[in-house]
């Protein structure tokens, strides 16, 4: 296949190493010149606990130079899917898939308005990655991929993606409920994210103080009202047990939002609190905690970096 990752950051970068090491023809378009500028004189530099492997690749700035691509892995933040998307549309053709794994929701719906839902495959992956400087990113030792088509067929494009990331050893799903998949990654980021960017603890100290635990759940409670009025089931039957779970299990990790307001970044807070509170708006049901936390996290990001 050939497959134009746009955004290749830290799970743009992952991702299209391991549809390189599958053999696929891989180009990296990103919008950051010096990130670029490292890939193209250095290699995509990936380092892991077993070892730094450096994959030479091709990577522009120029999206019109990757040519028409059968797969589009996009993979920008939130914020940048409306530029991002309107730049696929130099490149499409017509039976161009784009997949997407973004966090929040909102994702798939900006990409089927300005690129059209029926090239849009999507999902959530379970692995994490940062980039650690340009042209250097450094993902979780382990994870997962899981996607599906919108309506929920199992066909044999969504069946090509997944051959081409299993053959390079990725542990792959297919779902028939994507919308499933989001809500429980969003509920997961809904309780996780913007507490650890405003009080800078670890995903599992979240746990330990009853201030941050009592916050989480009532943030997830919202969310999980939210995703019932819209009749959306979660992956899992305690949705609360669920976030914790990941918490606990990733202790150590600064929550993706942590990482972005210490970086002084913006971050994707309202697509996934926000999404809570826009969502609970439409839906007449109220959202106070997430709201409160969504302009928490807005008020911090315009602060910038300490
Ligand atoms: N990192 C992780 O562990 C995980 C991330 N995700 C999701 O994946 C998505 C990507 O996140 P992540 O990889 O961390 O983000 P990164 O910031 O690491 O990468 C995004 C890259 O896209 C670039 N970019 C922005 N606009 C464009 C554009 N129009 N064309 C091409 N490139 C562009 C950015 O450049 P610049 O920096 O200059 O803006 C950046 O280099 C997010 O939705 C996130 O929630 C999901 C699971 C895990
Ligand atoms: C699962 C979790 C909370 C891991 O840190 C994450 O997805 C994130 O930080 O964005």
């Amino acid at each position: 296949m050939k497959i134009t990752v746009v955004g290749a950051g830290a799970i743009g970068g992952l991702f299209g190493s391991f549809l390189c090491k599958s053999g696929e023809e891989v180009t990296f378009v990103d919008i950051n010149r010096e990130h670029v500028a490292a890939i193209q004189a250095a290699g995509l530099i990936i380092e892991r606990q077993s070892g730094t492997e450096v994959l030479t690749v091709k990577a522009t700035t120029n999206i019109e130079e990757a040519g028409t691509p059968d797969l589009i892995i996009f993979s920008v933040k939130a914020y940048d899917n409306q530029q991002a998307a309107e730049d696929c549309l130099k490149i499409v053709g017509p039976d161009t898939i784009v997949l997407t794994v973004q966090n929040g929701v909102g994702n798939v719906e900006t990409l089927s308005a300005v690129l059209g839902a029926g090239r849009i495959i999507a999902g959530t992956t379970a692995f994490g990655c940062t980039v650690l400087g340009p042209g250097r990113i450094k993902p979780s030792e382990t994870g997962s991929i899981s996607i599906g088509e919108l309506d929920g067929r199992i066909t044999p494009r969504l069946e090509r993606v997944v051959a081409a990331f299993t053959k390079a050893g990725v542990e792959m799903h297919t779902s028939q409920n994507v919308d499933s998949l989001i809500w429980t990654k969003l509920l997961v980021n809904v309780g996780i994210n913007p507490l650890g960017a405003i009080t800078l603890l670890t995903n599992g100290q979240l746990l330990e103080h009853e201030e941050t635990k009592s916050l989480q759940a009532a943030a997830v409670a919202e969310g999980a009202a939210v995703a019932k009025a819209k009749g959306i089931e979660f992956m899992t039957e305690n949705i609360l047990e669920h976030v914790r779970g990941v918490a606990r299990g990733t202790y150590n990790n600064k929550a993706s939002m942590r990482q972005d307001v210490e970086r002084g970044s913006r971050t994707e807070v309202l697509a996934i609190n926000g999404a809570i509170v826009a969502e609970g708006q439409k839906l007449g049901i109220p959202t106070p905690v997430n709201e409160t936390l969504t302009k928490l996290v807005k008020a911090i990001e315009k602060r910038g970096k300490i």
